[in-house]
């Protein structure tokens, strides 16, 4: 048996990115950038304004002044040059007039009622350059914004809009196809079941973890441990454009295990047993598909998954997700890694490494007397007890030696969600509220429509110096902070002038 690491080293070693794609920016979220991105033109463009204030010459000192042009955005002032003994209201980001080399803030500025034109008093002394911006302050004019390699994420949409890349290459999400095997399987929707009948749980928890993933998917549906069955529903997947194949069940010992059987006859089968606990039957090969109407032919990645329901979503974690990631271009496939301290004491397995379910979370004091993570299990690590997966963010990586781990043991844990639902600060927070209910759900009247648990966020952009086109508008990155997958909602919401 290879041990986890050896697995994981020959994965990656036979998956390759796949072929980069354009997609428009709205999709870009969540995948990696396949080029550099350079800046067309310099940010700020012209020299701006810090403060909404006056222009002045430094050297003129405290005193007052006729305010001559006003420049917001835009060619406001455009062609006015101030000479010594004059002013310009600015606003915030608009262009610095010709001549003028600083910034006076408003307050330290006061309006002098004059019939013949407008006057301005200036309360302070200046330095040369003070809340201006020059030119290419943020970004100079051919920077390398966004590197190849990048992932991209609602800044990084920001940065796309900043420099007017609206279609971005990348390299795409892999499509998975999920396949679960098993006479004893029925539909989820299959109401009393006769004996020997369990409902399919690992088809849907699978397509939902690729969906996490942000891949495409492919369902397989269920099928009997009969070959010529899982021959025609494989061979079928393998001609659909499929870069990774996930079947669950019948890579055991079982005499009706065929999964195996059928990949060694397809492919090339890599390993089909790792040292872990759960996890052991896991199996992985390499298939070559065959050319298919206008589908390329290409390399699929197979892993016929465990059966049993907690086995097969720790392999999906723990193999898959590094095989999605290296697929969907990321310069660094492995998995995030923290050192967390033990709850309770837990017994290590003396055979196999073990990855033991657990919610970790940040406390103050992790028991040490400094703060960081702290681990609890969730229980009975049976690998048939998909309640031990149940609100788990991290795999503890548990040595194979047999013996107790006392609490407050420091253990390397792998976090497989989103900590940020099991903080502590959390939970604190929470109990102050008067039902869950109330939590949970959003109930908020726009213009008469009511909705329940749904947020509609509407995104304007408020300035001349965008509507102008003098300055870059960025609420596609706003837009992406609410919605993750950058919805069609989102683009509805969104708004221009
Ligand atoms: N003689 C041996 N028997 C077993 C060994 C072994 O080394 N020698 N390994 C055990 C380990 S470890 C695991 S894990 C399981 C994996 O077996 P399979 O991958 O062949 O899976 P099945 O036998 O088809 O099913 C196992 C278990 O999981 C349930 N199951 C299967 N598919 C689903 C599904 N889609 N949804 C819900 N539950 C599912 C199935 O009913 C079984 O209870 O093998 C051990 N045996
Ligand atoms: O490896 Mo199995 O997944 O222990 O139950």
């Amino acid at each position: 048996m290879i041990s986890a690491e050896e697995a994981l080293q020959t994965i990656l070693k036979v998956a390759q990115r796949l072929p980069p794609v354009s997609v428009p920016l709205h999709d870009a979220l969540g995948k990696v950038l396949a080029e550099d991105i350079r800046a067309p033109d310099p940010l700020p463009p012209y020299p701006a304004s810090v403060k909404d204030g006056y222009a002045v010459i430094a050297s003129d000192g405290p005193g007052e002044y006729p305010v001559i042009t006003e420049s917001r955005a835009g060619n406001d002032g455009l062609g006015v040059t101030l000479t010594p003994g004059t002013a310009a209201y600015v606003t915030t980001g608009g262009p610095i007039p010709d001549g003028a080399d600083a910034v006076v803030q408003v307050e330290d500025t006061r309006k002098v009622k004059d019939p013949s034109g407008e006057r301005v008093k200036i309360l302070v002394q200046t330095r040369k350059g003070v809340d201006i911006r020059p030119v290419g302050c943020d970004i100079e004019k051919d920077a390398v914004v966004l590197k190849r390699g990048e992932k991209i994420g609602v800044s990084e949409i920001g940065l796309l809009a900043t420099v007017g890349v609206m279609m971005v290459k990348v390299y795409p999400m892999p499509m998975i196809a999920v396949l679960s095997t098993g006479d004893e399987l029925v539909e989820p929707t299959t109401g009393g079941l006769n004996r020997g009948e369990i409902r399919d749980s690992n088809r849907a928890m699978l397509l939902a973890a690729a969906i996490q993933q942000q891949c495409k998917i492919l369902d397989l549906g269920i099928a009997r441990d009969d070959k010529e069955e899982l021959e025609r529903v494989l061979d079928r997947a393998f001609s659909a454009g499929i870069h990774i194949l996930l079947t669950s069940g019948g890579v055991s010992m079982g005499d009706r295990d065929f999964v195996k059987p059928l990949l060694e006859n397809r492919g090339t089968v890599h390993f089909n047993k790792v040292c872990i606990k759960p996890g052991k039957p896991l199996t992985f090969a390499e298939i070559q598909s065959k050319p298919a109407g206008n589908i390329a032919p290409g390399k699929i990645l197979a892993f016929g998954l465990p059966g049993n329901p907690v086995s097969c979503l720790v392999c999906f974690h723990l193999f898959v997700v590094p095989a999605i990631r290296l697929l969907a271009g990321c310069a660094n496939p492995q998995l995030l890694r923290v050192q967390a301290c033990l709850h309770q004491p837990i017994k290590a397995d003396p055979v196999r490494p073990e990855y033991h379910r657990a919610i970790i979370r940040w406390e103050a004091n992790d028991g040490s007397g400094n703060p960081g993570f702290v681990a609890e299990s969730t229980g009975h690590q049976m690998s048939s007890r998909l309640l031990s997966m149940k609100s788990a963010n991290a795999l503890l990586e548990l040595p194979a030696t047999g013996s107790v781990l006392p609490a407050g043991t420091s253990v390397s844990a792998i976090i497989i969600s989103d900590l940020t639902s099991t903080s502590s600060s959390e939970i604190s927070l929470s109990s102050g509220l008067t039902s869950s209910a109330q939590r949970n759900t959003c109930r908020e009247t726009i213009a008469g429509e009511t909705l329940n648990g749904e947020f509609r966020v509407a995104v304007l952009t408020v300035s001349d110096t965008v509507a102008s086109g003098a300055g870059p508008d960025r609420r596609y990155g706003i837009a992406c902070c609410f919605f993750p997958s950058f919805c069609v909602n989102c683009t509805e919401a969104v708004l221009t002038r």
